[in-house]
């Protein structure tokens, strides 16, 4: 394969609520509209931290874990997806680091986001995505998503060799 050039190398941004809103919500504590004590004091609430939408065309949420196998880095990015019925979020059940691709149209320069501390993603109903990219170590993710009637995934070939950086890339500095 020869050599990408420079401007197909996606930075990978941090990933967080700000910059991930037109997108979808990061579900993490600091996301969470209201945090309270519930179980006598015994445990804390991190209330309401991204919306599952999951009603279009008589559909359901589905609770499921996706056990992932780590990518290579770096990275061709070679389609992305979109959901037209539903949301769909991943939590990573450990905390390795995972890559969220995103973008608002297939033929535009996708967005990159690295995922740590066990941040997760709910992408919004049709947002376009590039399928899970575990990294580092075989990773269980839980996937909330939705079932139903009705054809729920829509794939796009990229025209662009878009590529994902190199493990030891740094992250682009948080947005101002
Ligand atoms: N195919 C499937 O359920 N997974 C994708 O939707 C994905 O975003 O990883
Ligand atoms: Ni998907």
């Amino acid at each position: 394969m020869s050599n990408p050039r420079p401007d197909d190398v996606l930075a990978l941004e941090p990933l967080t609520a700000a910059a991930f809103a037109a997108f979808g919500d990061v579900i993490e504590p600091a996301s969470a509209r209201q945090v309270y004590a519930v179980n006598d004091g015994t445990a804390q609430r991190f209330h309401d931290l991204a919306r599952v939408d999951t009603g279009t065309g008589d559909g359901h949420p589905l609770i499921s874990i996706f056990r992932a196998e780590p990518r290579t880095l770096p990275m061709p990015l070679r389609c992305v997806e979109r959901h037209p019925l539903g949301s769909q979020a991943f939590v990573p059940l450990s905390r390795t680091p995972f890559i969220v691709v995103v973008t608002a149209d297939p033929h535009t320069r996708p967005r990159a986001f690295l995922s740590q501390n066990g941040q997760g993603v709910n992408y919004h109903r049709g947002t376009w995505h590039h399928p899970l990219i575990a990294l580092e170590q075989v990773s269980d993710f839980l996937v909330i998503d939705r079932g139903g009637p009705g054809d729920n995934c829509e794939e796009v070939a990229l025209r662009h060799r878009w590529m994902l950086p190199g493990a030891g890339e740094l992250l682009l500095p948080p947005a101002a």
